[in-house]
């Protein structure tokens, strides 16, 4: 069964809310050498929403189930304690806020703050009990190539353009070899939302290395850039890569692309009565703050 949005509160609210985590992501900027809280954030919001199981629709956004251990401690999330320890204090001064809501917000918060496009988020999420938390096991792995990340995403019904879309997202942050098991890339800054993932993939000479965990992933030396195997399959399939060349040459439709499957992604599984109408946020300098 559906899980159906229960809209409580006004945008003035929630725009409160977005100040908070935005106004905390500037005050603690110097985070994982220094790309900040961002990163982490929009990988969280991403991990809460891919558990989603379309057959039985499980899993999701909805519930909050990531505050429990079981969810928590998944493997393929190490590293991601940080963003929910970065939220507790946020979750304290807004006691009302469920945590589905929370862990999807920081997500559009950090896309938006990162100057990424606005995503119209709407909120109603009602938190699930333990019993609800999905078996790990959900979440992708990075070892592999095309047919892996096609078939990983049939779970969602996602085409090969909202898969190609939706990993834009890896323009942030980075790898962490006692994370993952890759490690890079090496320069300290990747927490401006772009379509720099792309162009990179396409225009960079990119060298497959076995990394000090004994994983192959692809480096650039020159830039100290690397790419999963999961990231190097958009390149190697040629109908992953139309898509990587339209991101390439067009910021605009990546930005209106990856709004639209990123917001299916944190959406999956709710319904949203017609009258809960998207909230749009103002970013904390179009505030004037
Ligand atoms: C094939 C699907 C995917 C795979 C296999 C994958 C795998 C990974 C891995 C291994 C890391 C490094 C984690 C670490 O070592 O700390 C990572 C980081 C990240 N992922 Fe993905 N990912 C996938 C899809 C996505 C999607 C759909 C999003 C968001 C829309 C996303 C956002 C991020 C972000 C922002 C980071 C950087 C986190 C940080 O800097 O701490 N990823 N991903
Ligand atoms: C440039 C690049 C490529 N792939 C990534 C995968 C995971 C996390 C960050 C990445 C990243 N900054």
């Amino acid at each position: 069964a559906l899980h159906t949005a229960q809209q409580e509160k006004n945008s003035e609210d929630y725009q409160e809310v977005y100040n908070a985590i935005a106004t905390k992501m500037r005050e603690e900027k110097d985070f994982d050498n220094n790309n900040g809280y961002g990163p982490v954030l929009v990988r969280l919001s991403w991990h809460v929403s891919g558990t989603w199981d379309k057959r039985d629709n499980s899993g999701g956004s909805f519930g909050g189930t990531y505050r429990f251990k079981k969810e928590m401690n998944d493997p393929l999330s190490r590293g991601l304690q940080n963003g929910f320890k970065f939220l507790e204090s946020i979750d304290k001064q807004f006691p009302w806020l469920s945590h589905g809501d929370l862990f999807t917000l920081g997500g559009v918060t950090a896309i938006q703050e990162m100057q990424g496009p606005k995503i119209p988020w709407r909120s109603g999420r009602v938190d699930e009990p333990e019993s609800m938390v999905p078996d790990n096991g959900r979440l992708p792995e990075p070892h592999y190539g095309a047919d892996y990340v096609r078939s990983y995403y049939e779970r969602f019904n996602f085409t090969d353009q909202e898969v190609v879309a939706l990993l834009g997202a890896h323009v942030l942050g980075k790898a962490h070899l006692k994370n993952s098991g890759y490690d890079g890339p090496w320069d300290d800054e990747s927490n401006i939302f772009s379509n720099a993932f792309y162009d990179n993939l396409l225009k960079l000479k990119w060298t497959p290395e076995i990394n000090d965990a004994g994983n192959k992933q692809y480096d650039n030396k020159e830039k100290g850039y690397m790419m999963l195997p999961t990231d190097y399959a958009l390149f190697q399939d040629p109908k992953y890569l139309k898509y990587v060349k339209a991101y390439a040459n067009d910021q605009d439709l990546f930005f209106k692309d990856f709004t639209k499957v990123y917001t299916k992604l944190i959406e999956n599984g709710i319904e949203f009565p017609k009258e809960n109408k998207p909230h749009l946020f103002k970013t904390l300098k179009e505030q004037g703050k």
